[in-house]
């Protein structure tokens, strides 16, 4: 569905998305994170052709260029701030989008705006307004939706009604590309992982292999901690301790087990250690920064 290759975007000369690389296939929920600054909002707009780029993004195959923009036709977007008349109604904002009553009252009824979606828009709440932003993104059932920070300003309600909408339209097809800082959120609805930092991308695997490499660390016991404690430094693998528990990265855990074995040194217990997609992003950037440092 989305193709976007070798992309680059700079802003006053200063490089923003560097050299990013991926595909969004029909139906794929991406949920795009990173640091503040990172580039998220920069990336969405080059996708929309709203800013000079190199590299290449297809839509349905495709091009995008900054000045032809015909592949955008069943592209859905929020960025930033709604795009909404504030002299109009949240009905006659739709009805400039959208020919479709039926197409317009789903959406109307899904996200609950039915109680003031006769009245000005200049007179909506933030939250009101960012519903009415989603739902011009939704109308006309979009390929791709693009939504930068879609639950801003939303209250628990209309957080459901979104989620649906996600979920509802990504069955048909639609492929969504997906902005936020509120991880557990975004949790919910992704099927794929993308990390950007300083511009560059750091992660981009599908949810479930995300979890299974970057999520749990081991914790275990054994029967003789001093003596554990003596050999996991001697072969200087990294753990921590709590109480009795000795935790490590899961890659270690087979070399750990021989070399406890090798020593007659037996586990008492041994489980994986959830965390959960905040502390695995915040590892990740931390290894990155050590990394980056080390260089
Ligand atoms: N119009 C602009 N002029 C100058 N610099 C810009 C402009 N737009 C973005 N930048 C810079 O580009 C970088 C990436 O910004 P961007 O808004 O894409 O980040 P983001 O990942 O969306 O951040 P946030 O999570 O804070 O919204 C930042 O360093 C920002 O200062």
């Amino acid at each position: 569905m989305l193709t976007v290759q070798h992309v680059e975007t700079y802003i006053r000369r200063k490089p923003i998305v560097k050299d990013i690389t991926f595909t969004i296939a029909p139906g794929s929920i991406v949920g795009l994170i990173g640091p503040n600054g990172a580039g998220k909002t920069t990336l969405m707009k080059t996708i929309l052709g709203l800013t000079k780029f190199s590299g290449t993004i297809q839509i349905a195959q495709v091009s995008v260029t900054e000045t032809d923009h015909r592949a955008l036709r069943r592209v859905g977007a929020l960025i930033e701030h709604p795009a909404i008349y504030p002299f109009l109604t949240g009905l006659q904002n739709l009805e400039l989008y959208s020919q479709s009553p039926t197409d317009r009252q789903q959406l109307i009824t899904t996200l609950e705006m039915d109680g003031y979606i006769q009245q000005k828009a200049k007179g909506y709440s933030l939250g009101m307004k960012q519903k009415l932003g989603i739902a011009i993104a939704f109308l006309n059932h979009p390929q791709l939706i693009i939504l930068d920070e879609p639950m801003n300003g939303l209250d628990v309600e209309a957080t459901i009604g979104v989620r649906q909408l996600i979920h509802q339209y990504a069955a048909q097809g639609t492929a969504f590309l997906i902005s936020s800082h509120i991880l557990s959120e975004l949790q919910r609805v992704m099927t794929q992982v993308i990390l950007i930092n300083h511009g560059q991308l750091i992660v981009n695997q599908p949810l479930d292999q995300f979890n299974q490499l970057h999520h749990q660390n081991y914790q275990f016991r054994t029967t003789a901690p001093q003596q554990t404690r003596q050999l996991l430094e001697a072969q200087r693998i990294s753990f921590t301790t709590h109480q009795s528990y000795f935790s490590v990265r899961r890659e270690t855990i087979f070399a750990l087990q021989d070399l406890l074995a090798t020593h007659h040194i037996y586990l008492e217990e041994l489980a994986p250690v959830e965390r959960n997609l905040e502390q695995t992003v915040v590892a990740i950037l931390a290894q990155q920064r050590e990394a980056a440092h080390e260089n």
